[in-house]
């Protein structure tokens, strides 16, 4: 039996999680938290018995507290999500929380000596650099979820890691692949959250949109494989079948290829060096893939793409901004204050007018957030 907690239990990746648990039989959920979802953490509280349950949104914490009626402990506030980060007797830790709220949570983890199950990039965005020096000097493994960069895990698996030429990242191209930039003046929310192959939560789903998932991927890589930029190529795929390459010296190109089924890469992270079946998932039918496609990123349309590369060149503060300026453009144009060709420009704005901190600390990053987001709340939200 091995003891998990996961952060951010109520989401897209965390409720796969639970199902991967359900059907395994080999996990003990001892801590869940959650933002404010309080009627599907009570029904998961009911089904796994976790000991330890955080809600970040201290009024729905207590609401909670008065509707469980087990000895599961109800903690509370940003306080209580880093107490069940940390919590002893642990073996890995499931971060699954969305955008830099993770960041905190994932350091709290990797502090206590846990293992890390990857979900989430904006950690390694914002403070990768404060992350990657922490897992080593504490010498906890961090296996990636996300689903390219725990196809790259798998792949580097079949060479040593010195015959790494180069990383290829797939991308979906999302929902809009193939429209120019006048197309996209006036798509809709519910466009942007039409994506053609994954069911995920809504701002990772409108980062597909943009392509600032992908470039959000590239930092990520960069951070996990220790591959310069030049090293990480990314490729349109939209078949979103090739889950990632990796491309070796001698010019053999190692790929990972299944369903499009996160309980896939979810289980691989979780039982590394083992695999299980989870019931439900569905085996590639080989023969009927009738062909597969690639073709080059246009980062002039999707121009976030390009703003990740040029914010992983600068370094330091600049992707804290990258990432703060997305997030809340991201969230004006869910609540439809702004255009989905407002994303980056505002995004781009922010970076020019920045100044960069080079080998930020962490609360370096934390102001740089903070700063950004009232700004461009106070800019756009009237
Ligand atoms: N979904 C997917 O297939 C994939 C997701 N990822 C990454 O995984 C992470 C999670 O994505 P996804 O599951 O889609 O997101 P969801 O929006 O579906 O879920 C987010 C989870 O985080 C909690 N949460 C949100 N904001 C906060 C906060 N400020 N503090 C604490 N908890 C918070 C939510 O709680 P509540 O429900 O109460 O709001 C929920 O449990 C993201 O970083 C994403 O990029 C990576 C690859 C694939
Ligand atoms: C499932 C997953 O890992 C997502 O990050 C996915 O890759 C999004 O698809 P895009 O390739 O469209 O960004
Ligand atoms: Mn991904």
């Amino acid at each position: 039996m091995k003891n998990i907690v996961i952060l951010g239990s109520t989401g897209s990746i965390g409720t796969q999680t639970l199902d991967v648990v359900r059907k395994s039989k080999e996990f003990q959920v001892i801590g869940l938290t959650c933002y404010n979802n309080i009627d599907l953490i009570k029904q998961q509280i009911d089904e796994f018995n976790p000991k330890f349950v955080a809600v970040k949104d201290k009024s729905s914490a207590k609401k909670l507290k008065e509707m469980v009626d087990t000895n599961t402990v109800i903690l509370s506030g940003d306080d209580g999500i880093n107490e069940v980060a940390s919590l002893s007797n642990v073996q890995t830790v499931v971060v699954a929380i969305e955008g830099i709220a993770a960041l905190i949570p994932t350091i709290k983890a990797i502090e206590t000596g846990h293992d890390i199950a990857l979900a989430n990039k904006e950690c390694l965005v914002t403070g990768g650099h404060i992350i990657k020096k922490l897992a080593i000097e504490k010498n906890i493994n961090i296996f990636p979820v996300d689903s390219e960069h725990n196809a790259i895990y798998q792949c580097i698996q079949s060479g040593k890691k010195e015959f790494v030429n180069k990383l290829i990242i797939t991308a979906s191209g999302g929902p809009f692949r193939g429209k120019t930039l006048n197309d996209l003046k006036s798509v809709t929310v519910e466009e942007a959250l039409n994506h053609p192959n994954w069911k995920m939560g809504k701002k990772i789903t409108i980062d597909s949109a943009t392509l600032m998932n992908k470039g959000f991927e590239v930092i990520e890589a960069n951070w996990l494989f220790d591959m310069p930029l030049e090293k990480i190529e990314v490729v349109v795929h939209k078949e979103s079948i090739i889950h990632s390459m990796v491309e070796f010296i001698d010019g053999s190109i190692i790929a990972e290829m299944a369903t499009a089924d996160m309980r896939i890469p979810i289980q691989y992270a979780l039982n590394f060096p083992n695999r299980v079946y989870v019931e439900g998932v569905r085996y590639l039918d080989i023969a009927k893939i009738a062909s597969l496609s690639f073709e080059k990123p246009d980062v002039n349309t999707f121009r976030c793409l390009q703003l990740a590369y040029d914010a992983l060149r600068e370094g330091g503060t600049m992707t804290t901004v990258l990432n703060t300026a997305d997030e809340v453009a991201v969230q004006l144009f869910l609540e439809r204050a702004i255009s989905f060709n407002d994303i980056p420009c505002i995004i781009e704005k922010y970076m020019n007018s920045h100044k960069n901190i080079i080998n930020p600390e962490l609360n370096d990053i934390i102001e740089v957030d903070k700063e950004i987001r009232e700004k461009i709340k106070r800019e756009y939200m009237r």
